[in-house]
């Protein structure tokens, strides 16, 4: 599903309104009813409601649902934030409307709260908020998270801005947000997305060729568009599935290697290999009996020396994955580059793989390459603070991917995966028993083994980063967040890989 920012949401509005001729009326009325339903839905005691309505169209849907709620027979009242005069346009008309209807109408700033509300609406901003709050708009929105009814936001928290994910000021906290035609930024991606609560999407009439023409790029990843995985054929052997290289490992993080070598083949690669540096070879052969290895050099970590035999050794494989456990030493880092400038093979950075890496060795990886970094990692990479990568992630990830030809996959507790024609993929699986070491060489092996399986890249690291979350989800829901391990993961990847063979 396309997940749109304001400009392109204001965009599809506006092509429905004028060349389509639905009216805005139409669609503020048929918000109104979506929200309706949905509050009539919830498992929550409702029987007085406020509505807090601004004085734009987010405003107006907030006080078309006052009309909605009481025809529903609840008890509600509505505060706006501004002098009725200030209404224009449809918030205006269905201001005048509710004249009409036994709904108390009081002054959010002047009045006070009247009683304990069961539900608290926020309506008083929505897509169109571009600036922080400030002064009174500031204090009723601290005001209302202290409030202690269930917290319903229309279209937006009041105070997240619908461009970017980045919490821009003071904002509503809400328990569910309910959203028009599209999911937003703001509701996909962290950190704004913890302000949203759960997110329910209503169709207000506003048609997919709609959202087409205003050319969505941000994509979320769902049960209802992963593409499945296909069926082997019966006379299939090894050889169709690849042979995947993991070169990983130095004194201190073997592990790594292995874990990510075990994960690449678990998930079907046909051959796999740890390239690892001697002096640990015996733990990738005792360590990983069904994968082989190639014990590189004569050390405990990689070195530029052993660039030749692992180039020559990795030629003629499927795919290569660089990072896992290498570590930062200056000879790895040289080690690493050799490889990079030496091969042509398909490439998955991760780690330590990625962090001597200079704008020289990304212009080498073009239409090649998969990047797994978690934000310090890209930080790093962009020459960028974490908390602007946080804040910007779609754009740098954007910006990264189409100007090196790589495919990023963004770590995070959201995932963001950029591919060089500028189209990002948004995943939100997972659960905080991700948050462990050697969960990203869990990822990086089944990305590998996806690559190695002849996937698009694409398709790799979706696979990738869906069943990592997914197997996540299964354990945590079976166990709990704190004490599942990455081998538990590993050995559990069949029941999201099951899942995606459903049905075909
Ligand atoms: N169009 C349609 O067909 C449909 C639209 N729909 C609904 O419309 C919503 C978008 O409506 P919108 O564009 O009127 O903007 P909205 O979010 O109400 O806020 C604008 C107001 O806030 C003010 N303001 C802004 N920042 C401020 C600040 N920091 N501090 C103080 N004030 C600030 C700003 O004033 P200004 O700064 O421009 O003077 C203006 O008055 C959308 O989210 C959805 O709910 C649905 O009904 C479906 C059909
Ligand atoms: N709270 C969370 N929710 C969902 N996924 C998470 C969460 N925390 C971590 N992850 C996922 O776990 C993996 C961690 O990778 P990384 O940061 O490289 O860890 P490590 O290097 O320790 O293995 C990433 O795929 C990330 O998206
Ligand atoms: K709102």
């Amino acid at each position: 599903m396309e997940i749109l920012d304001s400009v392109q949401m204001a965009s599809a509005d506006k092509y429905t309104i004028e060349k389509i001729g639905i009216p805005s009326t139409v669609l503020m009325e048929n918000a109104a009813s979506g929200i309706a339903e949905i509050i009539k839905n919830l498992d929550v005691k409702k029987d007085k409601i406020a509505v807090f309505a601004g004085s734009g169209n987010n405003g107006g849907d907030g006080i078309t649902l006052a009309r909605k709620c009481y025809n529903a027979g609840y008890k509600i009242d509505l505060y706006l934030t501004s002098p009725p005069e200030k209404l224009k346009g449809d918030p205006l008309l269905n201001y005048n409307i509710l004249q009409y209807y036994p709904v108390r109408i009081f002054n959010a700033f002047e009045d006070k709260l009247l009683e304990d509300y069961d539900i608290i609406v926020d309506s008083i901003f929505g897509t169109g908020l571009t600036r922080p709050v400030e002064g009174k708009y500031k204090s009723l929105i601290k005001k209302l998270n202290e409030l202690p009814g269930f917290k319903i936001a229309i279209d937006m928290p009041s105070g997240l801005a619908g461009n970017t994910n980045a919490v821009i000021g003071e904002c509503f906290r809400a328990d569910v947000t309910v959203t028009m035609c599209r999911a937003k930024i703001p509701h996909k991606i962290y950190p704004a997305k913890k302000f949203c609560g759960k997110v329910e999407v209503v169709d207000i009439s506003i048609p997919d060729f709609a959202v087409a023409s205003v050319k969505p790029y941000i994509y979320e990843i769902t049960e209802n568009n992963i593409e499945k995985l296909n069926k082997r054929e019966s006379d299939s052997h090894k050889g169709k599935f690849g042979h995947a290289v993991i070169i990983g490992g130095s004194a201190g993080k073997t592990g790594a290697a292995l874990m990510a070598s075990k994960s690449c083949a678990k998930a079907g690669a046909g051959l796999t290999t740890t390239v690892i540096p001697s002096a640990l070879n015996l733990a990738a052969e005792l360590g990983n009996p069904e994968v082989m290895s190639f014990p590189a050099g004569s050390g405990d970590y990689f070195r530029e020396n052993d660039a030749k035999d692992v180039t020559e050794f990795i030629n003629d494989k499927t795919v290569a994955a660089i990072g896992p456990g290498m570590g930062r030493n200056d000879k790895t880092i040289e080690f690493i580059k050799q490889i990079i400038a030496a091969t042509n093979l398909p490439l998955v950075i991760d780690a330590d793989g990625l962090y001597g890496l200079d704008q020289n060795d990304f212009e080498k990886l073009r239409f090649r390459s998969i990047i797994t970094p978690h934000i310090g990692e890209f930080a790093r990479i962009v020459n960028k603070t974490n908390e602007e990568v946080i804040n910007n992630k779609l754009e740098l990830v954007r910006e990264f991917s189409t100007n090196y030809g790589i495919v990023t996959v963004l770590k995070s507790a959201d995932t963001i995966i950029g591919i060089p024609d500028g189209t990002i993929f948004v995943l939100n699986t997972g659960t905080p028993a991700l948050a462990k070491g050697g969960s990203g060489d869990c990822l990086t092996g089944l990305i590998t083994s996806f690559v190695s399986q002849n996937c698009t890249f694409k398709n790799s690291a979706v696979y990738g980063v869906w069943i990592l979350g997914k197997t996540a989800e299964h354990l945590t829901n079976i166990y709990n967040e704190r004490t599942i391990l990455v081998s538990d993961l590993i050995d559990n990847l069949w029941i999201e890989i099951n899942e995606l063979y459903r049905n075909n």
